[in-house]
């Protein structure tokens, strides 16, 4: 694999932040959802239940609190997306360049699958804080409550009251979910973008079609492996204080009570989300790095 030429990091990082802005405007409707699914209280019996499937969330959020109600904690990933996917195709594109001296000499599978997890280890250090605050403000918009009045608010109280370990409550299981996840992703991002390249032609003259294809399907295979620990995460980083002892003491509480489909609560919002916000992710980036390439070719 490889006959693509190299991109230097800091292209990446730039293009990736425009990726990062394209993954948000796309996807953030459908994350709401996700995350207000993950972490409703569990109801006695199903006609308590506050949301009773991705639809019913969709409906009750935008009856309740307009369209602008799919948006909600929209600030901290706003400032948080962009730069995190930047550093994640920056990190991807480091780990390449670590272990491909010789530009021509192809990376395998495995390389490129290493490449990203490098991109997943360095993202986590804005994504746990970022994660922590957007779903705490998800689900104190769906509760009804507002104890925080935006993401500023929230860091700073979260940082007032129990100091940079609460603000980073749920790293553990940022990294659980986003190195290997990471690593997935851009795999199978460049194994379907040489796939799809015609015999004879350039990856990188990729019709727009094929890039949505697959970024999407990236996007969709990234989540299968993320999906667990992300609904482990959303559940420690908003429990209150002291209510789980750890990671395994999530898994254990949420196996216990509402037994392993509880693993893939969010389903069909992760998934109905994943195609879309990654086809644009990737087509962002694209578009970008031919931009970077056309009038900053030294970057
Ligand atoms: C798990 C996750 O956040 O995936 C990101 C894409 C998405 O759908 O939000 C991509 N990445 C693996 C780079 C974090």
């Amino acid at each position: 694999m490889g006959e693509e030429a190299r991109v230097s990091p800091l292209k990446n990082f730039v293009a990736g932040g425009v990726a990062g802005a394209c993954l948000l405007l796309a996807g953030h409707p459908l994350d709401t959802i996700k995350v207000r699914l993950q972490t409703q209280p569990k109801a006695p019996c199903a006609q308590y239940v506050l949301y009773r499937g991705t639809y019913d969330c969709f409906r009750k959020t935008v009856t309740k609190e307009g369209v602008l109600g799919l948006y909600k904690g929209m600030g901290a990933p706003l400032a948080g997306v962009a730069p995190m996917m930047a550093i994640s195709f920056f990190g991807f594109g480091l780990g390449k360049q670590l272990q491909q001296p010789d530009p021509n000499k192809p990376l395998t599978h495995t390389q490129i699958f290493l490449s990203g997890c490098l991109g997943g280890v360095f993202t986590t250090v804005i994504v746990a804080p970022g994660e922590r605050i957007k779903c705490l403000l998800q689900v104190q918009a769906s509760g009804g409550s507002s104890r925080y009045a935006g993401p500023v608010d929230c860091a700073i109280r979260l940082y007032k009251t129990q100091g940079i370990r609460s603000v980073y409550k749920g790293t553990v299981l940022t990294l659980i979910r986003d190195v290997p996840s990471n690593g997935l992703y851009f795999l199978t991002y460049e194994v379907l973008k040489n796939f799809l390249t015609p015999e004879g032609q350039s990856v990188s003259q990729l019709s727009t079609p094929k890039i949505l294809l697959a970024g999407g399907i990236a996007g969709i295979l990234n989540w299968t492996i993320a999906l667990p620990p992300d609904v482990l995460k959303s559940n420690f980083q908003t429990a209150p204080d002291g209510k789980y002892r750890g990671v395994v003491d999530v898994l254990r509480t949420l196996l216990r009570e509402e037994g392993p489909k509880s693993l893939y609560k969010g389903f069909n919002a992760v998934f109905l989300r994943a195609f879309p916000a990654n086809a644009a992710c990737f087509l962002g980036f694209e578009v970008a790095l031919k931009g970077l390439n056309a009038f900053v070719p030294s970057l």
